[in-house]
Formats: C-alpha cells, structure tokens, sequence
C-alpha cells in the first residue's frame, strides 16, 4: 500500500511544539472572552491547539493579503482588501460554533486582521412552514433543507468586496428562521462560514460555497462520542432554553433524564447521524485542516494538506 499521505500529520504533542518559535500568551480579558464562549473549554486545548491554528491561519492571511497586492500592481490598481474566508464543517454537535467563535477572538487579535466575521450557515435553512410543505422536518440540515443558491450568493458579495451584506438567522430557541431580523457583515478582513455544509458539492449549482474558501476545517470525531455530546446537550438545553415557553423543544421539559435520553437518540439517530453518514462525513478530504477530537472534546490529531 502506498505509504504516500495527501496530508502533514500531527499529534497533539508535535502540533503544540508548533507554538514555542511564536510564544502566544492570552491576556486575563482573552482568557474572559474564551469562558463566555464555552465554560468547558481548557485554556490548555486552547493554547495547546487553537493558537497555533490562528498562527498558521494569520501567516496563510498575510501571503493571501501580499498576493492580492501583487495582483493589484499587474493591475495598476490601487490594493482593495479582499476578505479572507474560512470554511468549518462537521457534524451536528461535533463543536463547529464553539471552535468558530474560539477562532473569530483568537483571530481579531492580529492587527493585520482585527475585523473576523462570522456567519453560520443555519440562517440559510428553509423556513419550518417551507420545510413543512416540502415534507422536509425531518431532513432539517440535508442538503435539500437549504437555500444554498442564497448562501452562494452572499459568500460570493463579501468575497467581491460588497460593504454590507445581510445575513439571515436562525434560532435554536424556536428551532426556525427569524423572519424580521438579519446579522449584518461589514467588509470584514476574515469571514469564517460554520455549518454541516459548508463543504458540500452537488450538481444543481454551478458554483459551490467552497470555492470562496482560502481555508477550510473539518472538526471530526468518533460517532459515539459526537452522539454523546449531542444527548448531553438535549439535556443540558431541556434544563436552560427549552424552559422557555418560546423553546420549539418546550413540550419536553417534564420528561424524565431517561425520556429526554430516548427522544434525543430517536432525533439523533433519524436525522443528524443520518446527514452525517449521507452527507457530512464524505466531505472531510475536502478540508485543508482537520482536527480529531478524542473522548471530552480534546484535539488529538491534526491533519493539514500539503
Ligand atoms: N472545545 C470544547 N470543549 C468543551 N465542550 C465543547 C467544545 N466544543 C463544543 N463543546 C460542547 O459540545 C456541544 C456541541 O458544541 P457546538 O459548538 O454547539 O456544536 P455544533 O455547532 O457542531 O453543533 C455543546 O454542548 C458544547 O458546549
Ligand atoms: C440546524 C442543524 C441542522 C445544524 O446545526 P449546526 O450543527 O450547523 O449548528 C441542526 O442543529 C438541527 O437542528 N438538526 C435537526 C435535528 C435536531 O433537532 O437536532
């Protein structure tokens, strides 16, 4: 068998070593930000992992930011900032938002990329009563679900350098689009794209959301363990949001821990690891980078593409 690797792999111990020639101490506040965005997160994953990966990310940001210089003086145009964009995939529950927004504050710490854009790609789900009509409740997150044609068209207006664009939301509260309100994106440095199907292709377009990317991560793990996190956070949200009476997931408030287990298996099992094994997983050898996570969300291994 070919001993040969499309990829440069990594334990956690090498990938760490990575950081000694650049030290990148967090700072009290940073180090606030981060448990805002995650109390589980360890300052050790961070420092250990995400801190090299925004040191990889910042030097690929500068040669992409020289390129477009060079290009500019063939042109005899004055430099215009071209917006750096960063693709996340993996399954549901794998870690994507919380990696996305770790990455969005380690990355605006760099002067030559202070303004980070986020923008996940449920906003750009059908809404529920569409999704209704279609018979699709079921295939919320299959490929089928989304107005990807919409989410082309935006990538493609930051990436050309369009001031202000309007992202579309969704709320996991009321599991559906917000019909009245937009998260608006101005001009960013970086915009970073998270979603289960940010590195999808399929026949209907021409054109995929991937090919705005400059770069592109896949957070990857067992399935058991992504299962797991998925059943742990049904419970920890059936004790904080669900209590709202606003909570799509309301009605289930009273079940009992082994209820709440069973009904987050059953959605688990018929649709999210169903759009894992169908869609998500079989975009992983798309991405430039991906992380491995063991057991209790620890990166144990990084694949980066040579
Ligand atoms: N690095 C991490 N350390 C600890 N817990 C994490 C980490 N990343 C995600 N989690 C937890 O795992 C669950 C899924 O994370 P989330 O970011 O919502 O995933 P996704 O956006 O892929 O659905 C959440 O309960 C979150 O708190
Ligand atoms: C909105 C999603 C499709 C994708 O979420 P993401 O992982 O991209 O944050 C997912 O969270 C979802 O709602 N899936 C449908 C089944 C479920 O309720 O988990």
């Amino acid at each position: 068998m070919s001993s040969y690797t499309p990829y440069f792999e990594f334990n956690r111990k090498k990938w760490a070593s990575l950081r000694n020639h650049t030290p990148l101490p967090l700072t009290e506040e940073e180090l606030d930000n981060l448990k805002g965005i995650n109390e589980e997160i360890s300052i050790q994953e961070v420092e250990e992992v995400y801190l090299p990966l925004t040191r990889l990310i910042n030097l690929h940001v500068e040669a992409s930011q020289q390129l477009n210089t060079a290009t500019s003086s063939f042109l005899k145009t004055d430099a215009k900032k071209v917006p750096y964009i960063i693709g996340i995939a993996g399954s549901v529950a794998v870690g994507k938002s919380t990696t996305a927004r770790l990455l969005q504050t380690l990355l605006s710490r760099w002067d030559n990329h202070r303004n980070v854009g986020l923008v996940t790609t449920d906003g750009f789900l059908y809404p529920n009563d569409l999704l209704e009509e279609k018979g699709l409740m079921k295939r919320k997150g299959f490929p089928e679900s989304y107005d990807t044609q919409k989410l082309i068209n935006l990538i493609g207006d930051v990436k050309a350098g369009k001031n202000k664009v309007e992202v579309p939301i969704y709320s996991h509260l009321k599991y559906d689009i917000l019909p009245n309100e937009v998260q608006t994106i101005c001009n960013p440095d970086i915009l970073i794209v998270e979603g289960v199907n940010v590195l999808q292709v399929d026949k209907e377009n021409q054109v995929f959301v991937s090919d705005f990317f400059d770069f592109s991560l896949y957070v990857d793990a067992d399935v058991n363990d992504i299962e797991r996190w998925y059943v742990e956070r049904f419970l920890l949200l059936q004790k904080t949001a669900f209590q709202s009476p606003e909570s799509y997931f309301h009605r289930y408030i009273d079940f009992s821990k082994e209820q709440a287990i069973k009904k987050a298996t059953q959605i688990w099992e018929e649709i999210n690891l169903k759009n894992l094994h169908e869609n998500i997983l079989p975009t992983k050898g798309r991405a430039k980078l991906v992380l491995k996570k063991g057991s209790e969300h620890k990166v144990e291994n990084i694949f980066l593409q040579k």
